[in-house]
């Protein structure tokens, strides 16, 4: 069994923007990395990495499997048994596999079902997306069925990412993701369905224009520009995801109805408990804050902000409303944090930090029925995507999600290219250091 960079290989299962990513990286740093796709993509595959210094591509997981060291499985969630119960029985005797799939309950269970016993177990996953700078983001380490020894030769090989090692369990790992990325990713996508419902890009709209409505508008349309699995990968398949979710749309339909019934005392009393729970004295510490000079810089829109009307922000009052009910405290994540998780929770904070801006909010939803048409179709949405997660139907998720996609895909590259930028300046200033 190799152990240092000289005799060492890794095995990549799966080149998918991640396994590139992760190709790419481990190969600069000097590792020498079997990979492959699926059979298909083969040629495809070899020709792309042809001056990559250190890739070998084979057309299979057997011939990967065999001659490697680290095993690393990066195919999408809903196919990891399946992908398994072919390859595993081709690992390397002694050698270490491990997986990058953002639900670890599924993953860990068909290493053991279908691995050999002299194979140890090191999981990992990445929380960020591929096109992330590696350095600083937190990275699980789940030491599974292995000897601390083994734990360290995995950490060597990925200390290269200078990403921040978070050590769990499998089941922390889960817990943890659902209920930072899986309500996080419902809110974005429920966003986008309620915009695509009423026909309408909302930037080119007056009513959303400048400060949070920017950080809303790009992270959706960035969301919607990925690949639907690895949404519905962590949201059906992690148990916790689904309470969560439901507790989401329960609270984005308890607010609502507040709001068109007008109970502005009701309203105002239930967000703001809900608002001094999550954001307790104490916590003003964490500097998050997202400052409108920074985030007008990255509008689609060219509307000035002082025209934006104010907005109801149903969608941030619930995400407060359902962390409060479900005791979440959000900072205690922020170890285990990604990129979208922290501009959410940066503009939440924003808002519920500032008292006027959420008087101002609550006012709004009672007082102004411009924005009734909008919320009642986010509050569908946000029931809609939790009931298609309860369902655990991966089909009718794609078909939701791609439909969606689609309305909006004529303008990813300007939303990407504004998207990054955005994601780069915003995230100097919240970084998962702020624990
Ligand atoms: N994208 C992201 O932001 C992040 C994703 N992840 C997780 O990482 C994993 C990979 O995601 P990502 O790279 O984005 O997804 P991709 O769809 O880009 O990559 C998955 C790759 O695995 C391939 N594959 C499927 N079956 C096999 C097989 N039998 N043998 C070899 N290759 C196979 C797929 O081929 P084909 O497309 O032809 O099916 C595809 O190329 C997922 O589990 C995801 O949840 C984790 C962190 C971040
Ligand atoms: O930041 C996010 O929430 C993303 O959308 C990117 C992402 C997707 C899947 C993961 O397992 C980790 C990160």
């Amino acid at each position: 069994m190799g152990r240092t960079k000289e005799d060492a290989a890794i095995g990549i299962i799966g080149m998918g923007d991640m396994g590139k990513m992760y190709a790419q990286r481990l190969s600069d740093a000097g590792w020498r990395i079997n990979a492959c796709d699926r059979p298909e993509n083969f040629e495809s595959l070899k020709q792309e990495f042809a001056s990559q210094k250190g890739v070998t591509i084979f057309p299979n997981g057997h011939l990967v499997s065999r001659i490697s060291d680290y095993i690393l499985y990066s195919v999408e969630a809903g196919v990891i048994d399946k992908v398994v119960a072919q390859y595993g029985l081709s690992t390397k005797v002694g050698a270490i596999v491990g997986g990058q799939t953002s639900c670890k309950a599924p993953e860990l269970a068909a290493f053991e079902k279908h691995l050999p016993p002299d194979v140890e177990i090191v999981s990992c996953h990445s929380l960020h997306g591929p096109k992330v700078n590696t350095q600083g983001q937190p990275l699980v380490l789940i030491q599974h069925r292995a000897s601390d020894e083994s734990l360290k030769f995995v950490e060597s090989i990925l200390s290269s990412f200078g990403s921040k090692h978070v050590y769990l369990t499998g089941e922390m790992h889960d817990r943890i993701t659902a209920d930072t990325q899986a309500v996080t990713h419902a809110a974005f996508l429920s966003m986008g369905t309620a915009w695509q419902a009423n026909n309408q890009f909302p930037w080119e709209h007056g009513r959303w224009v400048g400060g949070i409505e920017n950080v809303k508008i790009n992270i959706t349309l960035r969301i919607y520009s990925n690949k639907w699995h690895v949404y519905a990968g962590l949201a059906i398949l992690n148990p916790a995801a689904k309470q969560q979710i439901r507790q989401y749309a329960e609270s984005v339909t308890d607010l609502y109805k507040l709001m068109i019934g007008g109970q502005r005392e009701e309203l105002k009393r239930r967000v703001k408990a809900a608002g001094a729970s999550v954001f307790r004295p104490g916590s003003e510490g964490q500097d998050l804050l997202l400052k409108d000079e920074v985030l007008d810089r990255f509008s689609l829109s060219n509307r000035p902000r002082e025209k934006a009307p104010p907005n109801s922000h149903l969608s941030l009052l619930a995400i407060v409303d359902c962390w409060s009910k479900l005791g979440i405290v959000p900072y205690d994540h922020m170890i285990c944090s990604t990129p979208l998780f922290r501009l959410w929770l940066g503009v939440t904070e924003y808002l519920f930090r500032n008292d006027d801006l959420l008087e101002e909010a609550l006012d709004t939803a009672i007082d102004d029925s411009t924005f009734r048409s909008d919320d009642l179709e986010f509050t569908f949405a946000a029931r809609a995507w939790s009931d298609c997660v309860s369902f655990g139907d991966f089909e009718s998720y794609r078909h939701r999600f791609e439909r969606i996609a689609e309305y909006f895909a004529p303008r990813f590259p300007e939303a990407a290219t504004l998207g990054n930028e955005m994601m780069k300046t915003i995230l100097e200033k919240t970084t998962s250091n702020n624990e």
